[in-house]
């Protein structure tokens, strides 16, 4: 555990996800104990195929030589239009106050001629790879944690006891993007106070997060408690209890992925699955990781699924795109993506029609 915190250790269950989703009554067995584990834990682990961990071990390699390059190479990986590209450390604020980690984020990466990025939609535009290998890399990697966060949406689907497709009719398109991530070893008041944190407490954004992280360790996450319930998308989660005990640290655990729902699985399945609270500590060593997020279409109007509908607001749904905006609007105040929206008055496209699925 990095040094300063105290918290329990968590000690995970593990699934093997089956190769093709058909209804079998293992699938919804399967899909009932990931709900209960949700419930429990508020996380759980998958185990990497082969070809995963390959992917895995290419991608860790892939971001271990990105991060360790000049700091003007880095910085210059950045897009007007998208929020992909590098953030410094130092740049990303969660509840106000700067974090420690270096991120270079990956969204859909959109050629200049794309229709949506002509269109001045909020967030479309171009990855600034740093090189072709990189882009490959991950572009692979993300393909693979997609058809991971399908199956589980599938699974789900029999877990929640809903009509099939009713999750994975939202992600027709999805705009799944991923965060490959460095935390540099701690600074003075680790754990205590705001100098030294690799990222303050928060929720994410859309339906499933999966994650892995390098043998260092620095995850902690907040198990559902029935006393707290938080709603992202009215009141920012960010910063919530951060320097309480009542974490689970999460140890490293090879040829793992962890997963855990976001806040628009939360707000569809009226929080019979809490979008997970999570921050991450600086340790002693350099500590790398990626969390990929599996997400509606930017269109999608997110609403209560059957059987989930209990006057849960906004009444009117939840569009996702917007909700999307909102957070990196919120986390990335100055940068040139969030000054050129402003300037051209992007955010107003968001009501629209042609943003919005029905
Ligand atoms: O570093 C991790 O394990 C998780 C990172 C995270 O929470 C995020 O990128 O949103
Ligand atoms: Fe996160």
């Amino acid at each position: 555990m990095p040094p300063g915190y105290k918290a329990r250790v968590g000690l995970l269950q593990t699934f093997c996800l089956p190769e093709r989703v058909t209804g079998s009554q293992s699938d919804r067995t399967m899909g009932k104990a990931l709900v209960d584990a949700w419930q429990k834990d508020g996380i759980l682990q998958i185990a990497m195929t082969p070809r995963q961990e390959a992917l895995h071990s290419q991608a860790q390699q892939n971001s271990q030589e990105f991060f360790s390059r000049p700091h003007a190479e880095k910085a210059a990986c950045v897009d007007s239009q998208s929020y992909s590209g590098y953030i410094a450390s130092g740049e990303e604020i969660t509840d106000g106050i700067a974090d420690y980690s270096e991120i270079f984020t990956v969204t859909k990466d959109l050629e200049l001629g794309d229709a949506k990025v002509k269109a001045q939609w909020p967030c479309h535009g171009r990855c600034p790879w740093p090189d072709a290998a990189m882009r490959d890399v991950m572009k692979e990697y993300m393909n693979e944690l997609g058809n991971c966060g399908e199956t589980m949406l599938r699974l789900l689907e029999y877990g929640l006891e809903i009509p099939e497709g009713t999750l994975t009719q939202q992600t027709d398109d999805g705009w799944h993007h991923l965060r490959i991530l460095r935390f540099p070893p701690h600074n003075k008041t680790n754990g205590k106070g705001k100098e030294g944190r690799g990222i303050g407490s928060h929720t994410d954004y859309g339906l499933l997060v999966i994650a892995a992280q390098d043998d260092v360790g620095g995850l902690f996450i907040r198990p559902p408690y029935q006393d707290e319930k938080y709603a992202n998308w009215e009141r920012s989660a960010a910063g919530m209890a951060e320097e309480d005990e009542k974490w689970t640290y999460v140890p490293p655990v090879p040829g793992v992925f962890t997963v855990f729902p976001g806040d628009m699985m939360q707000y569809m399945s009226n929080s019979t699955l809490p979008s997970t609270p999570h921050k991450v500590g600086l340790n002693t060593r350099d500590r790398f990781a990626f969390a990929y997020f599996h997400e509606p279409n930017f269109k999608t109007t997110c609403r209560p699924l059957p059987g989930y509908d209990a006057g849960q607001t906004p009444r009117e749904g939840i569009h996702y795109g917007t909700h999307f905006t909102n957070m990196f609007l919120r986390n990335y105040p100055d940068r040139i993506t969030t000054s050129r929206m402003n300037r051209e008055n992007r955010y107003e496209i968001l009501k629209s029609p042609a943003v919005r699925d029905g």
